[in-house]
């Protein structure tokens, strides 16, 4: 089964605490999620493999390290999972970003694909799927299937927030895929938002309603 990781940096933590606000504005909120989502990345890539080298300092040469090179993507479930790439590529601006269009049908709860652009080299890269939310997760289940089947072989999933109901799904159907999280939430309502949640994160990214 893949593993679950709650990032509780402290900056990681106040930062989310504002972003649930529901006085937080759309213009905050975009920053928040923005520079949460670098703290997130810099959690998520601390186990990326280096290599030695040399380096020329001022005053002498010096053993040293770089990545060794491992290839990232990363892949936004439209729209949400926009709000996050930024923040994402300012720590890692070698990453390729593919993009899965998915939205949630409000009556069924059922994800609905309208759009999948990826790199064509998914399968060498480690692939991490992000949106802010995982609620019944049956949007993050659709896109990992949608990039198993397009022939990835390594793939992360990295959310904002999550319920224990999409936690699972996504253990049971891909227990080949660790999820990163800054919080993991109680429960859904009946509508299928996560309690206590942000409420529609795409909403409050891009100032709909
Ligand atoms: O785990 P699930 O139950 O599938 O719900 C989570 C999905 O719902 C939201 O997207 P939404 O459908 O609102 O689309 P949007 O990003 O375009 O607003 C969210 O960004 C996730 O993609
Ligand atoms: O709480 C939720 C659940 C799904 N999508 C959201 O944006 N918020
Ligand atoms: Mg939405």
């Amino acid at each position: 089964m893949g593993n679950v990781f709650v990032f509780d940096h402290p900056l990681i933590q106040h930062k989310l605490t504002h972003i649930r606000d529901k006085n937080t504005g759309t213009k905050e909120f975009r920053e928040l999620v923005d520079e949460v989502a670098m703290l997130m990345a810099f959690e998520i890539t601390r186990d990326l493999p280096l290599q030695e080298t040399e380096v020329e300092t001022p005053v002498t040469k010096a053993k040293a390290k770089v990545l060794a090179g491992k290839k990232i993507g990363l892949v936004p479930i439209l729209r949400a999972g926009l709000g996050m790439v930024d923040g994402m590529r300012k720590l890692i601006p070698a990453a390729k970003v593919g993009h899965v269009g998915l939205y949630r049908d409000p009556e069924t709860l059922k994800p609905v694909e309208y759009y999948i652009k990826l790199p064509s080299d998914i399968e060498e890269r480690e692939l991490i799927v992000i949106d802010p939310m995982l609620a019944t997760g049956g949007s993050a289940n659709d896109a990992i299937h949608s990039l198993k089947k397009r022939g990835a072989k390594h793939i992360r999933l990295m959310c904002l927030i999550a319920a224990p109901e999409g936690v699972e799904l996504v253990q049971k159907e891909h227990p080949d895929v660790d999820i990163y999280l800054a919080a993991l939430d109680e429960k859904l309502d009946e509508r299928g938002y996560i309690v206590p949640g942000l409420g529609d994160a795409g909403d409050r990214l891009f100032g709909t309603k």
